[in-house]
């Protein structure tokens, strides 16, 4: 898949995404601002029914889901959608090597609603939650998406007899800040805490959510071709295969990994940008450590990838080469 390169130079990440990120002043300052007040704006006279209000679903499963949701594109104007999809598909290309999103949703939490301790159907490696709402100024408590810590999904092998741990050791609870991109890993169980305080939608929790989907193909951007980097890759990647199905513990989860190439045809620079490998519990035997043997997949991927050589070209080109294991 051909994608257009960025248009601005990009900081590279810290590190890979693994289980949980947050990137504050996600937008532009001035396009998040607009999009709260389109918010504010249909809501600002309580008394005007006006149609554009009626597109809200007040979402009830039992104790389980409680908020009220519309699909934002049915909310805000066409130009401010797109600018919008269009910001989270770049990041989610360039720092998650996902190449798209499912349509977001807008919705708006007051008095009662949460959401109660879920996982989510595989809609993708990553949800995100992008935050429109006022949390400085909120008139509620709860309303943090919450996530439960690696201490509580591996509580056997961590615990400490005589120990007790409370819920703030159990779950993460991440603010949702105006303007603040929340990324996890969906199958880690996590939700929203209730909120409690407000009934008034211009002081609810506002958020804006969905999934970054996986890549389906490797994608391109730049001077070398499809037909030019499968063939590379491919050679590079086929032996390491082998090795992974013989040699290598058994994983779960995504591994997207950002390939550079130099004009010569020489690989500059291998960064993986999304890990959520987890290892199959049967292979955990022996006093074997998670970490290494997690570590034995990504070095064997990375290690094939630095090792790739590509035809000589006009100019560079990055490469997103995708991994899913099931
Ligand atoms: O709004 C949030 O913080 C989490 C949303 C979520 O988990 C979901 O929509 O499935
Ligand atoms: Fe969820």
């Amino acid at each position: 898949k051909q994608v257009p390169r960025p248009a601005t130079a990009i900081a590279p990440p810290a590190g890979p995404c693994r289980r949980l990120l947050t990137r504050d002043d996600f937008l532009p300052a001035a396009q998040a601002a607009a999009l709260r007040r389109s918010f504010v704006s249909r809501f600002a006279d309580p008394r005007a029914a006006s149609s554009e209000r009626f597109c809200w679903d007040n979402w009830h499963v039992g104790d389980q889901y409680n908020l009220v949701r519309t699909p934002a594109e049915q909310f805000f104007d066409e130009a401010d959608y797109a600018a919008l999809c269009e910001a989270l598909t770049s990041f989610g290309q360039r720092e998650l090597g996902c190449d798209t999103i499912t349509p977001p949703w807008l919705s708006y939490y007051v008095d009662g609603c949460s959401q109660a301790l879920h996982t989510d159907a595989w809609h993708g490696p990553f949800a995100f939650v992008l935050s429109l709402t006022d949390w400085d100024a909120r008139a509620f408590t709860g309303g943090e998406t919450m996530l439960m810590t690696p201490a509580v999904l591996d509580f056997w092998r961590a615990h400490e007899p005589g120990t007790a741990i409370e819920q703030a050791s159990m779950f993460e609870l991440v603010e949702p800040r105006f303007n603040r991109l929340t990324v996890f890993d969906p199958r880690v169980p996590h939700g929203v805490r209730e909120v409690r305080g407000t009934r008034d939608p211009l002081k609810a929790r506002l958020v804006l959510h969905g999934w970054f989907t996986p890549a389906q193909s490797v994608a391109i951007a730049g001077a070398l071709g499809e037909e030019q980097v499968e063939p590379a890759l491919n050679a590079a990647l086929e032996p390491m295969y082998e090795r992974l199905g013989s040699e290598c513990a058994r994983v779960f989860g995504t591994l997207n990994v950002f390939v550079h190439v130099e004009p010569s045809g020489a690989v500059g620079d291998v960064r993986v940008l999304a890990d959520t490998l987890v290892v199959d519990r049967a292979e955990l035997v022996g006093g074997a450590n998670e970490d290494d043997l997690r570590a034995e997949n990504v070095d064997a991927i990375v290690a094939a990838l630095e090792s790739a050589c590509f035809p000589p070209s006009a100019g560079s080109t990055d490469v997103y080469v995708p991994f899913s294991f099931v």
